[in-house]
């Protein structure tokens, strides 16, 4: 059992050992993983950049009520595992050893498939979700109750981007990208979305947020970009954001539309800000 902090609260002695836990530890779930990896515990893990693996996982923890999975671990056991989240953010993980079930060729056919749905929706240079994960979460969204909730979504855009690949280089700019989405991993909430729309554009979704609770968050986040060391020279760089709220009966392109028309405003009015849309008829 995780709080809603995800720190582990609960764990019977199977769990443990096979997460290697020696003692009653209470960590993160991110810790879990990160402690299970480097005793070669744990499920197993296929990737070449493990942090970027974890970011990834741990931004779509928790985004759905319920999940059950069939996941392979390194000793080569298979467990089924149900996670399950309540409103608050605590959850239950449940993980029988199914290794004894079933042939291993179609648990790998399952594995394949799931590794592919999660690729199809994954940026694959920053780690975040791509334009059509984004997408199909903010339709979900639209399209159910939750929306009469509320919530507000943000396009953001990296001011004067092009200077950065111009200055130091394409490989520099991919990695001010990457460092974007990993400070904005850190500063937004375990419940709100994060999308790569294209280029440097990103889509944030804030659940239960108005207008100015987006633009809070959003400056605190401006405001503690770190620089980044690129070979050539620390860069700094800053954002422009346009924040639509949802109404009801409004659609995805109305919504993106909004957002667009307020991050044009952002720019005009000299970027590193954000701009609310104005009710305008789209
Ligand atoms: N390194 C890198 N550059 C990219 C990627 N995708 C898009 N770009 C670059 O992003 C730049 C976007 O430039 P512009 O649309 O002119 O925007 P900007 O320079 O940020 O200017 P403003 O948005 O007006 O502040 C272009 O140079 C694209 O080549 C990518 O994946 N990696």
């Amino acid at each position: 059992m995780y709080d809603q902090d995800d720190v582990l609260c609960f764990a019977n002695l199977a769990f443990r050992q096979v997460f290697g836990l020696t003692g009653d530890e209470l960590v993160s779930w991110t810790e879990l993983v990160r402690i299970a990896r480097s005793k070669g515990a744990g499920t197993h893990v296929q990737t070449e950049n493990f942090e970027q693996w974890l970011m990834s996982t741990k931004s779509r923890r928790g985004k759905q009520p319920f999940r059950a999975f069939e996941t392979n671990l390194n000793d080569g056991r298979w467990l089924w595992m149900t996670e399950t989240f309540d409103a608050e953010g605590w959850s239950i993980s449940m993980a029988p050893d199914i290794s004894r079930l079933q042939a291993n060729d179609h648990r790998l056919m399952r594995l394949d498939r799931d590794i592919a749905i999660r690729t199809s929706t994954t940026d694959e240079l920053t780690g975040c979700m791509n334009r059509r994960g984004i997408l199909v979460e903010l339709g979900k969204l639209v399209a159910s109750s939750q929306a009469e909730a509320g919530f507000a979504l943000a396009l953001l855009d990296i001011d004067y981007f092009k200077q950065v690949n111009d200055t130091y280089g394409h490989p520099a700019g991919d990695a001010v990208l990457c460092h974007f989405v990993e400070h904005l991993h850190s500063r937004i909430r375990s419940k709100d979305l994060l999308g790569r729309y294209g280029g440097e554009e990103f889509l944030v979704i804030f659940p239960g947020c108005s207008n100015l609770d987006a633009v809070t968050i959003l400056e605190t986040i401006r405001q503690t970009i770190a620089p980044i060391s690129l070979e050539g020279g620390e860069v700094s760089y800053n954002f422009s954001a346009g924040i639509t709220n949802f109404k009801i009966n409004e659609t995805v392109d109305q919504m993106l539309k909004q957002a667009d028309r307020a991050l044009y405003a952002a720019k005009q009015e000299g970027r590193g800000r954000s701009c609310i849309t104005k009710q305008t008829p789209s």
